[in-house]
């Protein structure tokens, strides 16, 4: 799904007017058809719900929803945020319609007229949307600020008020509505998925309205936003008529004294993602706890007893995992340098080799074009040498993964998957339950064994980000984000796999 800017929306919404054809307040009626089905189908019949509206289009989805609200007999209340004299038309329109029925509309010039409501109230921010044009001040600006205050549930319509759709790096965000959830129009829009800002958005949820199809698909974006429809489509069913070698043999260069468990979480992922072999190349002081621990795996041991050292043959391979639990030591600093020099097969770097590349810059300029890099931002940091991640990181994403030809995984609570070509996936799949140790591994383990089995690199990075996330949901459902360990969610692939038939 594109994410398109707020002048690219503007322009499909005016395609759609003109080309289908369809009147503006029509087309504001076929969107508040989609709030409400969404509203309704997540409230009880007795749910109230306090509507803010402002003056434009956004205020008019509020006055809309205020109707079909109360038509359905919801308890609903409307305060109108007196920030200009003027209203659009459709405003105007949908403010005769609801005059005709009993709803409550409160009129606000001062924040301070906001009557208390109880605790739970849904409070719904219909104020301003994608036709935010400066920083929020005087009235708005307070009350923002004062339902910042309130502890009821929060739902912003379209975006939530204050929130540029595109770029926010002047806006100052404690003037942004806060939202628990946000109902936005047509697709997500790029503050949604920002990491400065996708935390004011609370959980999206895209409602397809109808715009111009044609439109939107000649439309340029470099931003992408991938549904689980989409990741399905990559989804390759294994062969009734196959053998182990049909899905490839993964190698994985892991673990040091005491970081053992990284390399083994790492190859149990890689084993439940589907690689028909995997060999571990480990220090030799693991060689028993991981033939012990992981029956299914072949192993080969470095000369050294506690670091990696040394590089295998690597002719049988048809995909290499490397970093988890390695340690920086020079040793493995040299391995890596060797395997980069001799592998430029499919790869994916994580943790430790990361950290070896951010201290030896030219070795960066030995990646394959088939190497997928999986950072989290202090790694990504440390990679690009920066101080700290400004609000144009995604640009330094990019610029990174176009110049070396290669893919970076940007991990976070939504993550970005920067591509060759210059793209960025959003992959909206993460849980708390994954802010633990051994996640990276877990994740570096599931895509090396979605490349050892065939997939392409792209492919094996959007599927791999998405099973670890679908697991860890299964996973914490079970134990809580609390309790969820990273073997539980290897435990929980077989049925992230499962969603995707
Ligand atoms: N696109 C679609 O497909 C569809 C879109 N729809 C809906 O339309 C919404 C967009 O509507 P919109 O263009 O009327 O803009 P909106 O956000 O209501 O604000 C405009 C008003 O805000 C004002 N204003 C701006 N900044 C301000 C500030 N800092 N402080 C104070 N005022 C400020 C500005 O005034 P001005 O800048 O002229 O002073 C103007 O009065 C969109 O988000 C969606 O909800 C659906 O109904 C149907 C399908
Ligand atoms: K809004």
């Amino acid at each position: 799904m594109k994410i398109l800017s707020a002048q690219q929306i503007r322009e499909a919404d005016k395609q759609t007017i003109q080309n289908e054809p369809i009147s503006s307040i029509d087309l504001m009626e076929r969107a508040v058809s989609k709030l409400f089905e969404s509203i309704d189908a997540s409230y009880s019949d007795d749910s109230s719900f306090a509507i803010f509206c402002g003056k434009g289009n956004n205020g008019g989805d509020g006055l809309a929803l205020a109707r079909w609200l109360f038509q359905n007999d919801y308890f609903v209340q409307v305060f109108i945020i007196e920030h200009s004299d003027s209203a659009s038309e459709d405003f105007k329109e949908n403010y005769k319609r609801l005059s005709d029925l009993e709803v409550g509309v409160l009129h606000i010039s001062a924040a301070a007229e906001i009557p208390e409501r109880d605790d739970d109230t849904v409070l719904i921010d219909a104020m301003l949307g994608s036709g935010l044009s400066r920083p929020l001040e005087g009235l708005l600006a307070d009350v923002v600020k004062s339902l910042n205050t309130l502890q009821n549930e929060r739902l912003a319509i379209d975006i939530p008020t204050g929130l540029f759709a595109d770029d926010n790096s002047e806006n100052s965000f404690d003037v942004i509505f806060k939202a628990d959830v946000t109902l936005t129009f047509q697709c997500p829009k790029l503050s949604m998925v920002h990491k400065d800002t996708a935390h004011l958005v609370g959980q999206i949820e895209v409602l397809d309205i109808n715009l111009d199809e044609a439109f939107i698909e000649r439309t340029f974006s470099l931003y992408s936003y991938l549904i689980p429809d989409q990741v399905a489509d990559l989804y390759k069913p294994r062969e009734k008529f196959s053998y182990k070698g049909t899905y490839g043999h993964a190698l994985l260069i892991a673990g040091s004294y005491g970081s053992l468990g990284a390399a083994l979480m790492s190859g149990k992922a890689c084993l439940r993602s589907g690689a028909g072999l995997l060999t571990a190349f480990i220090p030799k002081c693991g060689v028993e706890i991981y033939q012990s621990a992981l029956p299914e795996a072949m192993v080969i041991s470095s000369d050294n007893e506690e670091v990696i050292s040394g590089l295998p043959d690597l002719e049988k391979y048809n995909a290499v995992g490397v970093g988890p639990g390695l340690g920086t030591s020079s040793e493995a600093s040299k391995t890596l340098e060797n395997l980069l020099g001799a592998f430029d097969g499919k790869m994916v770097l994580d943790a430790d080799a990361l950290n070896i590349l951010a201290a030896n810059p030219d070795f960066v300029n030995k990646l394959s074009t088939q190497t997928i890099l999986t950072p989290h931002p202090g790694e990504f940091k440390r990679l690009l040498g920066l101080q700290e991640l400004k609000p144009d990181y995604l640009e330094r994403l990019r610029e990174f993964a176009k110049k070396h030809s290669i893919i970076v995984v940007l991990k976070d609570a939504i993550t970005a998957i920067a591509a060759p070509d210059g793209q960025i996936y959003f992959m909206d799949y993460g849980t708390p339950a994954l802010a633990k140790g051994g996640s990276g591994d877990v994740l570096t383990g599931i895509i090396t064994g979605l490349l050892a089995s065939g997939y392409e690199p792209l492919h094996a990075t959007k599927l791999g980000v998405y099973l670890q996330g679908i697991a860890a949901h299964f996973a914490s459902d079970e134990t809580s984000e609390e309790a969820c360990l990273a073997t539980d969610v290897i435990h929980n692939l077989g049925k992230a796999f499962r969603t995707l038939s």
